[in-house]
């Protein structure tokens, strides 16, 4: 694992988005091989979203030969509903990027049958090959998408029955009202996050530290899915100065040694290509 830690969400949020698009910009899509971006919402994402807008606006990237498919969606809520979170992606990047409305994929909330909808998703994403890059947030908690503690750290996309915790913690976007915030969601399953080739996880913020600690610190457990990043072969996590107040000191100068090294172009460089 990579722990890069930037000063300010800002710069976070700059350095995931100029990663986002060297990847995609590496790897050369072609409407034949497509490059495969899995996507979070949360307000984490928003600065890296609103960075990729201005690289596209500026020439430097295109979505064209870019597929997505988000993390996670509300049940019962639809696609229309200001909260869902596929209003929240038309608003925040697809409305304002060059991606094809047939490129992007959201779990649908609403439909008849949410377990043929999840199986589904499984199966469009093999189609594509597999993703290559999954970004996402974590909450408070330490879950990842909608992988509440106790979630199987080999689960696949299915129905979830969300913590009172993250609830609480979404009532904001519902007018303050938890009982206002749908209590199941769709979500890709902690294996479908590992099943891509490489997770980028943001977390910014004191609110994050807790979470933070458990991804980089703690055991990798179902209490808090997102340590499953200890096991992925290629992730990379990204935090402000205030998401790192619940590690250790020593923690927080080894990982930054480790960048600067990587910087100088000494022996990390090598590391970091592996
Ligand atoms: N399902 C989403 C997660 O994907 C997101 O990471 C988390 C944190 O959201 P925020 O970035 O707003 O803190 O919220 C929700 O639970």
């Amino acid at each position: 694992m990579r722990l890069i830690i930037k000063e300010n969400p800002a710069s976070a949020s700059e350095y995931v988005a100029n990663l986002i698009a060297a990847r995609i910009n590496a790897f050369k899509p072609t409407a034949e091989k497509p490059f495969v971006l899995g996507l979070p919402t949360g307000s984490t994402p928003l600065k890296v979203y609103s960075h990729l807008i201005h690289l596209h606006q500026s020439g430097r990237l295109s979505f064209r030969h870019v597929v997505t498919f988000n993390m996670d969606e509300y049940v019962s809520l639809p696609s229309s509903h200001p909260q869902s979170y596929h209003t929240f992606m038309y608003t925040h990047l697809f409305s304002h990027i060059d991606i094809p409305a047939s490129s992007v994929h959201i779990l649908n909330g609403c439909a008849a049958d949410l377990i043929a909808e999840c199986s589904a998703y499984e199966a469009a994403i093999r189609s594509y090959g597999g993703i290559d890059l999954f970004l996402a947030g974590v909450g408070a908690d330490g879950h990842i998408a909608f992988n509440e503690p106790g979630s199987s750290l080999a689960s696949r996309t299915r129905v979830k029955t969300l913590a009172k915790e993250t609830l609480v913690d979404n009532a904001r976007f519902f007018e303050g009202d938890v009982a206002k915030v749908p209590k199941l969601a769709l979500t890709v399953g902690v294996g479908t996050v590992m099943d891509a080739r490489e997770v980028v996880v943001v977390a910014l913020g004191a609110n994050k530290a807790r979470a933070v600690k458990a991804a980089v610190e703690g055991k990798v457990g179902h209490w808090e899915t997102v340590s499953v990043v200890q096991m992925h072969p290629r992730a990379v996590v990204v935090v402000d100065e205030d998401a790192t107040t619940e590690l250790r000191v020593g923690t927080v100068r080894y990982f930054r040694e480790i960048e600067e090294e990587m910087e100088a172009g000494g022996a990390g460089v090598v590391t970091a290509k592996l």
